[in-house]
């Protein structure tokens, strides 16, 4: 199993630990995370959003979460994204707007460089972003359309996907999308990350 302690520096560690605390803190007044995943937060949250982070492209700048809920992965990635010490704003879409309240204070209390709009993905004005991410928000013929209209010319999509993605990949492909790479998610085998790559990213 991967453990994020390996990877990430003392002081990345603890502001995730700051990060995870602030979010089972609000966790106990809004339904952030499954109250049944509260113990394994770590593994389940934390780490399988550090895989996403772990995919992205060279140097990306622009980052939008769709349906970013608690921050996952759109906090952790910020967070990370500090780190490297590389200049990437994380754009968050969020339309329940107690949830963008929580991510607005948990990024004011973390430092980060975020934008939150609490608006719906499909009406909010095009982000343009270099990396667009979402994780359990919909369907992927979904995901594809919405993420569609907020992407760069040059751009990489990263869905992590569940046991279904083979036939949630079929259904797409025969409505004309491409085929993605299917990257395997070593934090938890039943899942996988589904990466798309348009303009430069796709000849990185
Ligand atoms: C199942 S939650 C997943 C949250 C987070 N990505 C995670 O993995 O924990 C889906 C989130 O997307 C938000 N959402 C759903 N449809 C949306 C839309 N059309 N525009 C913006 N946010 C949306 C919901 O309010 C919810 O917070």
């Amino acid at each position: 199993m991967v453990s994020v302690q390996d990877v990430v520096s003392r002081e990345t560690m603890d502001r995730l630990t700051e990060y995870v605390s602030i979010l089972l803190k609000w966790n106990k007044s809004i339904n952030l995370i499954g109250r049944a995943t509260e113990t394994d937060i770590w593994n389940r949250h934390i780490a399988d959003s550090y895989q996403v982070f772990a995919h992205r492209p060279a140097s990306p700048t622009l980052w939008l979460d769709m349906g970013a809920g608690g921050g996952l992965p759109g906090i952790v990635i910020a967070l990370l994204a500090q780190e490297l010490k590389n200049s990437l704003k994380t754009v968050l879409i969020e339309s329940d707007q107690r949830k963008c309240v929580f991510l607005e204070s948990a990024a004011r209390a973390l430092d980060l460089d975020v934008v939150v709009i609490s608006q719906r993905i499909e009406t909010a004005d095009s982000i343009g972003a270099d990396v667009v991410s979402a994780r359990a928000l919909a369907p992927l013929e979904k995901l594809l359309a919405l993420a569609g209209r907020h992407r760069a010319e040059d751009c990489t999509f990263l869905f992590p996907k569940g046991v279904n993605h083979k036939a949630e990949i079929a259904g797409s492909v025969n409505l004309g999308h491409p085929q993605p790479d299917i990257l395997l998610n070593p934090v938890n085998r039943e899942s996988v990350i589904l990466r798309y790559e348009f303009g430069s990213h796709a000849s990185d």
